[in-house]
């Protein structure tokens, strides 16, 4: 019988692009990516050639802080300061609008600095639990190898978008971007809410691990709620408002949520690890005139603003600061 949580039928699921064309035919993969990420704001990009080991040692950490009392992980969360840092717990976030919290609690690495450096008036100190061994090199190799592989799906982004390869890199390379380590506990029989309410992200790209547990949905452009069931291991990368607003909608940001489990899986935790890829804090956001044309005039005229200011703005719709 049909269920009417999992609407995806096969032929609109999204078909998964191999990393291996990157080397072998980069217009052709750049071609893929940009056709996906037109129809449905998402792409699925298997082979994505990320260190198994450094995904695993991030994840067994995650899990072990999260199993910690909750007294001892709360001392990891710091109110009133956008989550940018450290935990937020569970009951605190929700979508844009949203009447209830999503069912998750998560915590969020950041880009260290060096002393001095500009900006980091943007960017707050990481913070550290003492209680998991290894907690900082594991989370930060992941943190680094997610930025890295964000910077290098962006080379394929502006070969589709013909804006010169490395278009994005000296708008990136500093980011305000943020690793996620997501932990949305088994939800109790008959619990009000959703793991996560319907949204759009707020940045350049999102890089997603993890999304084979159930959940995941994008709405489509008829209104439809598809599954996004990637293969194991595949990462599921998205457009976010702000290359939205870049790109005058030519690549559009998709709202997306993250249902509750059917009965049989309800009992077991869903673990997943968006990596935000913002623009450094100082970039300003101004639609490109080559994504202007008659049929799509600028939507943004006159409204050109500051990445880090986008930022702030929508950190206080969704309740973090
Ligand atoms: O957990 C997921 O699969 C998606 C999470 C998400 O959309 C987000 O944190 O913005
Ligand atoms: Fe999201």
């Amino acid at each position: 019988m049909a269920d009417s949580l999992s609407s995806t039928d096969a032929r609109r699921a999204i078909e998964p692009v191999s990393m291996t064309l990157y080397d072998t035919d980069f217009q052709a993969f750049a071609d893929r990516l940009g056709r996906s990420f037109k129809r449905y704001g998402f792409a699925v990009i298997a082979d994505h050639g990320l260190d198994e080991a450094v995904i695993g040692a991030a994840l067994d950490d995650a899990k072990a802080f999260f199993a910690l009392p909750e007294d001892v992980k709360r001392r990891y969360h710091q109110p009133g300061t956008g989550g940018a840092r450290g935990l937020t717990p569970f009951g605190v976030e929700a979508a844009k609008g949203a009447a209830t919290v999503d069912l998750k609690e998560f915590w969020h690495v950041g880009r260290e600095l060096p002393e001095g450096h500009p900006y980091r008036k943007y960017m707050r100190d990481n913070l550290w639990p003492t209680e998991v061994e290894g907690f900082r090199e594991h989370l930060y190799g992941m943190f680094t190898a997610m930025d890295e592989l964000g910077r290098k799906i962006l080379r394929a982004i502006a070969r589709h978008l013909e804006l010169g390869d490395d278009f994005f890199e000296d708008k990136v390379q500093l980011g305000n971007s943020i690793l996620r380590m997501l932990h949305y506990p088994p939800v109790p029989a008959g619990a009000s809410g959703v793991r996560a309410g319907a949204h759009e992200d707020i940045n350049v790209i999102t890089l997603l691990l993890g999304a084979e547990e159930a959940g995941l949905q994008l709405k489509d452009a008829d209104g439809e709620w598809l599954d996004i069931a990637p293969p194991p291991g595949a990462l599921v990368v998205n457009i976010g408002d702000m290359l939205q607003r870049l790109t005058n909608h030519v690549l559009p940001s998709t709202s997306h949520r993250v249902i509750n489990p059917a009965p049989e899986r309800a009992s077991f935790a869903r673990y997943s690890t968006p990596f935000f890829l913002h623009f450094n804090p100082d970039f300003v956001i101004e639609t490109l005139p080559a994504m202007v044309s008659d049929e799509n005039p600028d939507r943004y005229v006159g409204k050109a603003i500051m990445a880090e200011d986008f930022l702030t703005e929508r950190l206080k719709e969704i309740r973090l600061i």
